[in-house]
């Protein structure tokens, strides 16, 4: 049987802005997205023996992100579910359904990206998994390959989570047949609960400096405590600015609606942000619901390894500190 690999990547939230409360317990919202190059890795390979095997561990180790992060192995921080309540486990149940497939599944999660760090982790992996699964259920015959339609694997990744559609490639996650390809940077904007998705290609890379303070953050309640806004902001500009092709000296457009209800749940996201800097050419937020944070070096000449030890040196705890860069939300598939 060949496997099937991908490495799903984590996303930033460069604007988040609560436009309102739904009757469904969630919020209307618009927010715009990139994934980065901080990545997860995932393997699958189908089987005759039926049933979801799932091997989870930490890249390059458990022992390694504990050591990083200050505690245990055994922290709860380093727990990622292996049962059905991993997303992946769901994606795959899901699609076994809709589309008929009898077979099982054996698949391999390691894990580089934090949990409950509005990183998006557990979204990415499972939008990786359902295009896993549809590129591995496609071989089987035609008609096989006819159900998993870009159509379908909107509809479960919808069902799944707000976050995940955003990782499919784009004419899968908006529908509309033609969007810009996969395979480039791009960068998204996200209204309704999240799922309602317009991408535009970013013509230059750009460069961050994500700070994960080693505390989880549940994001129900981080949405229970936000407040919907009376002057609502909008994600056009922010949008903008990122599709130019020289965003140095863009000024104060980050802007998250989620960080002042998470800095009241931990002080930790406060100690992240002010340990980043600041400058004419560098700008912070917080991505989703937290805890992790984030500086936008806008300069492409300002080296950021400077930055990089800076923060280390400045931010108390356990920390997983990166510079990472935009990258594509669903990268290519190797067939092994
Ligand atoms: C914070 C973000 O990461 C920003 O991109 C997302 O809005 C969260 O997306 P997600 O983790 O995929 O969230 P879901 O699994 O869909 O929802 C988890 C919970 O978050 C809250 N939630 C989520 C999305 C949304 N638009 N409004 C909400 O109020 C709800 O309490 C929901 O039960
Ligand atoms: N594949 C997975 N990887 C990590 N956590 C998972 C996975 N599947 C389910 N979970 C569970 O999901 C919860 C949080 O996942 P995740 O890391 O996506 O949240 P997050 O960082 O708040 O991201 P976001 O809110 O932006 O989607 C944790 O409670 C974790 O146990």
């Amino acid at each position: 049987m060949p496997t099937y690999r991908t490495s799903p990547p984590a996303k930033l939230n460069l604007f988040l802005e609560i436009l309102g409360r739904r009757p469904d317990g969630f919020h209307e919202l618009d927010t715009v997205m990139v994934a980065i190059d901080w990545r997860d890795e995932l393997e699958l390979t189908t089987s005759v023996q039926p049933g979801i095997r799932l091997q989870v561990d930490w890249l390059p180790s458990r022992e390694a992100i504990a050591e990083q992060l200050q505690v245990a192995v055994d922290d709860p921080i380093l727990f990622v579910p292996d049962d059905a309540s991993n997303l992946v486990h769901q994606a795959l149940s899901k699609i076994s359904a809709a589309t008929g497939y009898q077979g099982g599944w054996d698949v391999k999660l390691g894990k580089r990206i934090p949990s409950g760090a509005g990183m998006g982790g557990a979204s990415s992996d499972a939008a990786a998994t359902l295009r896993l699964a549809a590129a591995a259920i496609s071989q089987v015959d035609d008609d096989m390959a006819e159900r998993c339609s870009p159509a379908m694997i909107r509809g479960i990744a919808e069902q799944l989570g707000s976050d995940v559609p955003f990782f499919l490639d784009p004419e899968s996650a908006t529908g509309i047949p033609g969007a810009p390809v996969s395979g480039q940077p791009m960068i998204a904007r996200a209204l309704g609960r999240g799922e309602k998705l317009t991408f535009r290609p970013l013509l230059v890379s750009h460069r961050f400096l994500v700070v994960y303070p080693g505390v989880a953050l549940s994001t129900p309640r981080v949405y229970q405590q936000c407040q919907v806004s009376e002057v609502p902001r909008s994600g056009v500009s922010v949008m903008d600015a990122f599709c130019s092709d020289d965003a140095t000296g863009t000024q104060n457009i980050l802007y998250n609606a989620l960080e002042s209800p998470a800095r009241g749940l931990s002080p930790r996201i406060g100690e992240a942000l002010e340990c980043l800097p600041v400058t004419l050419s560098i700008q912070n937020s917080m991505t989703g619901s937290g805890s992790a944070c984030f500086a936008w070096i806008t300069d492409s000449g300002e080296p950021v390894e400077p930055l990089t030890q800076q923060v280390k040196g400045r931010l108390e705890g356990g920390a997983l500190i990166r510079p990472v860069s935009t990258c594509t939300g669903a990268p290519e598939i190797q067939i092994a």
